[in-house]
């Protein structure tokens, strides 16, 4: 299926200035086209979780624009969001089927009927290895758990835009291999919008079509890395040449603006 690309998110001139004097983002562009994916790497602090946060609406004291399609993302109900925020953000008094289910109750508004949302809760819960879980709290969970219930209730949701802020920290190594397959088999057959944070260079050379290297200087703009690793079949990308080359590419350009 192919699908048309439309303006998508457009980030132009974000500042976010937490406390006086303390810029988390200084006038910060970036376009992701409607339907693509971009993973994004950063040093510690020049504000990728603020970025996510900005456009999910949960930091709203900010300077500049975030738009999707030339929809302003300030105007609440603009787009619908799937955010997996690096704390998980489950409610702790609901069972892990409860957060999904509440999330969808509230996002769907009547498209699909009680029973597909169910189906839909089974199916994503079993696709991340734990439906075994749904009448458990979060807080008896494990972390690599609970971040699999947050991704389970994002896909869900079936959002327009996705943003995730390293959400396979807490997996071990083959776990997250898994995930990473299930969750780019997802992206192919629902192709929203989205953007990925990770601290693993092989991850979002896995994972994105672009990659966004921010700069530890928030004065330069983040530098875009077209990623012909995404074109080659999933199973085989590590292995390849390109690969290889874009790890190397990818750490000069690390080494250059950290
Ligand atoms: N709620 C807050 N109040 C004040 N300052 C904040 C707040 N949240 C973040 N900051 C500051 O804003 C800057 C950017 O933080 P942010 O969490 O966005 O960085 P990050 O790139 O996601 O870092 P990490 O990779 O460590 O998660 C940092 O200097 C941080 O201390």
């Amino acid at each position: 299926m192919s699908y048309s690309r439309n303006k998508g998110l457009e980030i132009n001139s974000l500042t976010v200035e937490y406390q006086e004097g303390h810029l988390a983002l200084e006038q910060m562009d970036l376009c992701l086209p409607e339907h693509s994916i971009y993973t994004m790497i950063g040093p510690s602090g020049c504000g990728k979780s603020t970025l996510l946060r900005a456009i999910a609406g949960l930091v709203q004291s900010y300077t500049g624009e975030i738009k999707f399609n030339d929809q302003s993302l300030r105007k609440q109900g603009t787009a619908l969001i799937g955010l997996v925020p690096q704390n998980y953000g489950l409610l702790p008094w609901k069972t892990v089927h409860s957060n999904i289910r509440m999330a969808m109750r509230i996002s769907d508004s009547g498209r699909h009927t009680k029973g597909q949302q169910e189906q839909q809760i089974t199916s994503w819960l079993t696709a991340m290895g734990i439906a075994d879980l749904a009448q458990r709290y979060p807080l008896s969970l494990s972390g690599g758990q609970q971040q699999r219930v947050a991704i389970a209730r994002a896909f869900a949701i079936l959002p327009e835009i996705m943003l995730l802020d390293e959400p396979f920290s807490a997996l071990d190594a083959i776990t997250r291999e898994e995930i990473q397959t299930i969750f780019l088999e997802n992206w192919i057959s629902h192709p929203t919008t989205t953007l990925f944070v990770t601290h693993d260079v092989e991850e979002a050379i896995l994972l994105g079509e672009k990659i966004v290297v921010m700069p530890s200087n928030k004065e330069e703009p983040p530098v875009i890395i077209d990623n012909p690793v995404f074109q080659i079949s999933h199973e085989d990308k590590r292995d390849s040449d390109e690969f290889f080359a874009q790890t190397k590419r990818i750490r000069k350009v690390m080494q250059e603006k950290w």
